[in-house]
């Protein structure tokens, strides 16, 4: 993997968007329609807004998340939410949605039903993936009931997710398919997360779970 450091969030949201931009078109030459997988949480808003101003064929690309939690639409914490205020609107309003929410009891009750849609699309062609302070990524969390089962080389598409850190289930893409992709970025900011990550570097995926889509990333930050 490599890091880019940049001076300032400004100029890492500027230069990671043209860069997916840049990756959705090279994808473009080699598929007919296109995925971009992003996270939710507090950081990608940024990157979203400037690739809601990006000129291309979003009719050509299919977004989806790399988790969600499991609460409406409309919840505050939802991450879809983020998606459609931020996303999938201005120039990219025209892209299509492979969601990761239905309004059920459980993420369970609906696992098979979300994991057709994504299967049928895999390989993933553009993954942008978050992290957390305590060395998560998607929901991917150290401790998580079915963290092993999400690291497995033949893990399912999608798990279900309950950790000590996450106050509601999730549902989140497994290790192997985040890393079908044949570009993937990592946007992190701050020196908390800056150090979360060089802790991560010597650390096994079961104890810093995003170490498992380290190899081959990039990992952008700035302070
Ligand atoms: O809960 C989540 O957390 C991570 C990191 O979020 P951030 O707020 O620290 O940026 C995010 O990547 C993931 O998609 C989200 O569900």
């Amino acid at each position: 993997m490599s890091l880019i450091a940049y001076a300032d969030r400004d100029a890492l949201m500027a230069a990671l968007a043209a860069r997916l931009a840049d990756d959705l078109r090279m994808a473009m030459g080699r598929r007919d329609r296109v995925t971009l997988c992003v996270p939710g949480g507090t950081t990608p808003g940024p990157i979203f807004d400037r690739l809601t101003e990006t000129p291309l064929d979003w009719s050509r690309v299919d977004v989806l998340l790399n988790d969600e939690r499991w609460v409406p639409e409309d919840h505050e914490r939802s991450n879809t939410r983020l998606l459609r205020e931020r996303l999938l609107v201005g120039k990219a309003a025209d892209a299509g949605y492979l969601p990761l929410y239905a309004p059920a009891d459980a993420p369970e009750d609906a696992l098979d039903d979300l994991s057709g849609a994504i299967e049928a699309r895999l390989p993933l062609d553009v993954v942008l993936l978050g992290m957390g302070a305590d060395m998560h990524t998607a929901s991917l969390f150290p401790g998580a009931d079915q963290l092993d089962a999400a690291l497995a080389e033949d893990a399912p598409v999608l798990l279900a997710m309950r950790a000590p850190g996450a106050p509601e289930p999730r549902i989140t893409l497994s290790a192997r398919v985040l890393n079908t992709a044949a570009a993937r970025h990592i946007v992190i900011t701050g020196e908390e997360k800056r150090a979360a990550y060089d802790r991560a570097l010597v650390l096994s995926p079961a104890e810093a779970p995003v170490a498992a889509v380290l190899p081959g990333a990039t990992v952008h930050w700035a302070p």
